[in-house]
């Protein structure tokens, strides 16, 4: 849903900075690249030590490099296939840092098992999402339900409440329990759209059967002769 709305707008926002980067010669992929890397830093550096807020001021600094690298490449004429690979492919990374950092605070000095284990849940839950799509498009089909929450949704849900949980470092008090708050938010909206997203596919995948069992004049379905399948 952000993704639909809130791109637009985000577009505008980042085209002067974008036009400015590719005036002084950086490219899209060095932006890709440093982006993920300050993302990994933030995360890795800060959450394992209880610093939410440092953490999540870094991780934010450098997200918004991923809607600025697009906007670039778009700008400049140069979309490629090979930077759409390189932009999800390192969202991958950045998205397992933020959730890696918060499962290692809860490992360590957190001391919570159950909030480690949802913290992993939401690191894996949301690469899944993630394949899901890749890999239904890798076979043709389109996974046409992005579902309740996709990247956006799952990072502003856990940067707005473990960004604002730190600030019980500075004593404001009660507000550290924002940061499960958000976690199970992610986790529950995760698996939800694990979901939907499974059933989308699993319905577009029997319609793209059925199509291809009739075009070889066959009920066979699944083992029809023509059937278009590439083995993982
Ligand atoms: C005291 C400060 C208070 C500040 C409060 C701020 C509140 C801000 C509230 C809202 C901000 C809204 C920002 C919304 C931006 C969303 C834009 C968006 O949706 O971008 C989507 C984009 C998706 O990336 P790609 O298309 O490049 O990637 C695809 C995606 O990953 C697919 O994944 P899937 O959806 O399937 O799971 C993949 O399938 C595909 O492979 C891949 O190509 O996401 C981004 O570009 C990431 C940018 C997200 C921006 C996060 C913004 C963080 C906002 C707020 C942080 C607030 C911090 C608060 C600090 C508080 C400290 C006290
Ligand atoms: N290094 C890059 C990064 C991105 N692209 C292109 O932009 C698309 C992603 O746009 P975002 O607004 O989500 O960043 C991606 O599919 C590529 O077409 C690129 O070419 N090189
Ligand atoms: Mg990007
Ligand atoms: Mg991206």
């Amino acid at each position: 849903m952000l993704n639909k709305f809130a791109r637009a707008f985000f577009t505008r926002v980042f085209k002067p900075l974008a036009a400015f980067l590719l005036r002084i010669g950086v490219s899209p992929d060095a932006v890709t690249l440093v982006g993920t890397a300050g993302v990994m830093a933030g995360a890795l550096v800060f959450y394992p030590r209880g610093e939410f807020f440092w953490g999540t001021v870094t991780i934010t600094l450098f997200i918004f490099s991923d809607l600025i690298d697009g906007n670039m490449a778009r700008q400049s004429g140069r979309s490629s296939k090979w930077g759409a690979f390189l932009d999800s492919t390192l969202d991958r990374f950045a998205d397992a840092a933020v959730f890696g950092g918060l499962a290692m605070w809860y490992a360590g000095k957190g001391d919570d098992n159950l909030l480690c284990a949802v913290a992993l849940f939401c690191l894996a839950s949301g690469q899944v999402v993630s394949y899901i799509k890749a890999r239904a498009q890798s076979l043709g089909l389109k996974c046409e339900v992005n579902g309740l929450v996709e990247r956006g949704e799952r990072l502003v849900v856990s940067l707005v409440l473990v960004g604002f949980s730190g600030l019980h470092q500075f004593g404001v008090p009660y507000i550290e329990w924002l940061r499960p708050i958000g976690l199970w938010i992610v986790a529950v909206g995760s698996a939800i759209t694990v979901w939907q997203r499974m059933a989308a596919v699993r319905r577009e995948a029997a319609e793209a059967d059925a199509e291809a069992a009739k075009a070889n004049g066959t009920d066979e379905g699944n083992d029809a002769p023509g059937r278009v399948e590439e083995k993982a």
